[in-house]
């Protein structure tokens, strides 16, 4: 493969691809090298004056960022999973990819769903509506190994469309190749907080009681309450300075970022993937049972709570997989898994698999009983009457799939949603049997006090009253 593109070439090579296209409406997806740079630093220069902001971070593995929309969808709904696979497909069939550039590098269609097929009513506000999300960026900007791929999607009707394309991807990577490799480092940086609310306890109390009586009178198995701690910030914020804290602290983590506009974000570092698919390799985590890091995980090793709480969403997933005619392989142990102060049981499931859609299963396994519940359908029912917010897209799927059907979907947890200069932390605890008010309160609580931490969350005044 030839790495240094030259601009004639890539003109004549996509015009040529162009007047070939077998649709009218045909979306040029070009891609070139760049310098080695960092997809979250260099986010702001590609996606400049455009709302929409994206980035999925796993480096020093893939990292990924994009900005702008070049088509998009959001609805809401019981089929939005559907929706989603077709939008998709349909994309990728009036995609033509100009130059050829490695795996990692390909176009990908990113999707971000909320927890519930609904918005609860009073909390929907204009643009805050949608269970689905679905953008083909602008601009993609992808890393891996030491090398950087810029890519530009975009509708050519015309020759003048496609001319227009390669200019504007030739500046842009002028631009990349020019400016020096910043990485956004703010690791003294303190993001002052007017304001923080520790109001979130007396409510979440009052739900772990009534749910741990559902657990005990054997209502439900497993039920996962998820509380909100409210933060005012001294100034706006933006979400990358955060992003860059977490990339340093919660490197176990795929940290990722869903910028609807200047205002409105939210952003997180999961631990969790909900599915990788990588050609026909499926792998899951189950991540469930958490304890302070300390003892290094043996008293969580043989907490029999933990290790039932464990084996509820091992169990749940391969058994969704298996009525998908899915045999899904796992050791019978789980092993830790460790992110910064917190230890969790983890088991890896892995599964062969032929021609499934990414969404198909994803629509299968959410919510997984990690962040949801068993029976799933009464759990949902209990965290609408018990949670009195809307999760949104807390503890939903987040993911990506790329013009090969490779996907991966994370669960949106260690989370926060921003909205100007207010932060809303997000945290959740399973209960089982066995589990009480004050273990959960304080797994909870060190949730929150671990994400403040690494996010260098500085208090200023403290008030009960937000
Ligand atoms: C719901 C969350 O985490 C989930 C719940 C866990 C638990 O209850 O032990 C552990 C990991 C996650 O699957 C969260 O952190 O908000």
């Amino acid at each position: 493969m030839n790495l240094e593109p030259v601009f004639s070439e890539l003109l004549v090579s996509s015009l040529q691809k162009w007047s070939e296209r077998k649709v009218d409406e045909c979306i040029l997806s070009i891609s070139v090298p760049v310098s080695q740079t960092d997809p979250l630093a260099t986010l702001p220069l590609i996606a400049e004056k455009h709302q929409f902001r994206f980035l999925w971070d796993l480096s020093p593995r893939l990292c990924l960022s994009a900005g702008g929309h070049c088509q998009s969808l959001d609805l809401s709904g019981p089929k939005r999973f559907e929706n989603a696979q077709r939008f998709s497909d349909e994309i990728f069939t009036r995609l033509i990819d100009i130059s050829p550039s490695p795996v990692f590098s390909a176009s990908r269609v990113l999707f971000s769903f909320s927890f519930f097929d609904q918005i609860k009513s009073n909390e929907q506000s204009i643009d805050d509506k949608f269970s689905l999300q679905a953008v083909l960026p602008k601009w993609q900007l992808t890393a891996k190994d030491g090398l950087t791929w810029l890519r530009l999607n975009s509708v050519a009707q015309n020759p003048s469309d496609v001319r227009e394309a390669i200019e504007r991807l030739w500046s842009t990577r002028e631009k990349i190749n020019k400016s020096p490799v910043r990485i956004v480092n703010d690791e003294n940086e303190n993001f002052l907080v007017d304001n923080f609310s520790d109001d979130w306890q007396s409510q979440y109390r009052d739900a772990l009681t009534k749910g741990i009586e559902l657990i005990n009178s054997g209502d439900l198995d497993k039920l996962v309450l998820a509380t909100r701690q409210r933060l005012l910030l001294r100034k706006p914020l933006d979400p990358l300075h955060l992003l860059a804290r977490l990339r340093v602290q919660q490197t176990n983590s795929c940290r990722f970022l869903w910028q609807k506009n200047h205002d409105e974000s939210f952003f997180g570092a999961s631990p969790e993937r909900l599915i990788s698919l990588n050609q026909n390799q499926l792998l899951i985590d189950a991540l469930a049972g958490t304890a302070k890091k300390g003892d290094d995980g043996r008293e969580l090793l043989a907490s029999s709570k933990d290790l039932r709480e464990h084996h509820f969403v091992v169990n749940s997933i391969v058994e969704q997989l298996f009525r998908r005619g899915i045999k899904a392989s796992y050791s019978s142990q789980p092993k830790l898994m460790t992110q910064d102060h917190l230890i969790h049981l983890h088991t890896l499931i892995q599964a062969s698999v032929e021609e499934k859609s990414p969404l198909d299963l994803v629509e299968a396994l959410h919510p997984t009983p990690a962040v949801a519940g068993l029976p799933l359908s009464k759990s949902l029912s209990w965290l609408r009457a018990l949670e009195p917010f809307d999760r949104k897209t807390y503890a939903s799927p987040i993911g990506w799939i790329d013009k090969n059907q490779n996907s991966e979907f994370r669960v949106a947890i260690r989370y926060g949603q921003v909205r100007a200069n207010e932060l809303k932390l997000f945290a959740g605890a399973g209960l089982v049997k066995g589990s009480t008010v004050e273990g959960e309160m304080q797994e909870v609580a060190l949730k929150f006090e671990v994400l403040r931490n690494q996010l260098n969350l500085d208090r200023v005044n403290c008030s009960n009253d937000l």
